[in-house]
């Protein structure tokens, strides 16, 4: 066999969900929120989960990253099966291995910036490493404003200081859920460049949900869910075609 031919190794995985059922209550009241949906995310890469609402975005995300529990299938981050964990090591995973950014920042009203983005390095029981606090607050253009509390920021500040909460422990993956839902197209527009400068400089996996063709212009591809279940995909998405696969999206159901 010569090196040419070698099988070459596939791609990596951050994230796989395998058949994912997820059903909230019983009997007429039962809500099949996922009903088998089997998608994979390649590692270092930026993807948009879209669709109608209802359609089980915010339940992909929880169960992808071990928030929530599916009633059927697999969730896999870096090739290990949550459902094989004891309660501590996924807890582990969860901090260690995972990064959040919600639509409401959920930072601690209390606390300053800085205290904020160290606080889960500190939960692990690690320091950041040496110059890394410095070099994060840089990039997210916050280095003024780490002694600031959440109330004295504004919306964009706040989202900045839970990206830097969500990086600093240089996680493989960040799920986003509506990461721009409450801010301004300028605000917006600066957290979509450092999500998807996180992605092309640090490394890190992104998955964002979004009803925002704008937003998900920014990523490497679209994933569209209806009904519980994967639907399409789109590569290298720009607005127009974003906002016109869920038209007809809407239209089919
Ligand atoms: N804790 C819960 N208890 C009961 N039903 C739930 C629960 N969480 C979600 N659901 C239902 O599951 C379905 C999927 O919800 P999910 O929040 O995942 O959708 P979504 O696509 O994120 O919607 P949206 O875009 O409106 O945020 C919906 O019908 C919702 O009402």
């Amino acid at each position: 066999m010569t090196q040419h031919s070698r099988p070459r190794p596939g791609p990596s995985y951050a994230v796989e969900a395998v058949d994912l059922v997820k059903t909230y209550g019983s009997g007429p009241a039962e809500v099949r929120a996922l009903d088998g949906l089997s998608v994979r995310f390649p590692t270092g890469s930026f993807t948009a989960v879209m669709g109608p609402s209802g359609a089980g975005k915010s339940t992909l995300l929880q169960c992808s990253a071990g928030l929530d529990t599916p009633t059927a299938g697999r969730a896999l981050i870096g090739g290990v099966d949550l459902a094989a964990l004891r309660d501590d090591e996924l807890t582990r995973v969860r901090r260690e291995r995972i990064g959040f950014v919600f639509q409401q920042y959920n930072l601690l009203p209390e606390l300053t910036a800085e205290e904020n983005i160290v606080l889960p390095v500190q939960l692990a029981g690690r320091r950041p490493r040496r110059g890394a606090l410095g070099e994060l607050a840089e990039r997210l253009g916050l280095s003024g404003r780490l002694g600031h509390r959440p109330a004295q920021l504004s919306g964009g500040q706040q989202q900045r200081v839970a990206l830097g909460r969500a990086l600093l422990t240089e996680p493989e993956v960040i799920f986003a859920d509506e990461p721009t839902g409450n801010l301004d197209t300028r605000a917006s527009g600066e957290i979509l460049e450092l999500l998807r400068a996180s992605v092309r400089e640090l490394g890190r996996t992104i998955v964002m949900v979004t009803h925002d063709p704008v937003a998900a212009s920014y990523a490497d591809g679209v994933v569209l869910v209806a009904d519980g279940r994967l639907v399409d995909a789109l590569a290298k998405p720009d607005a127009v075609t974003v906002a016109e696969s869920l038209r007809l999206l809407g239209q089919r159901r």
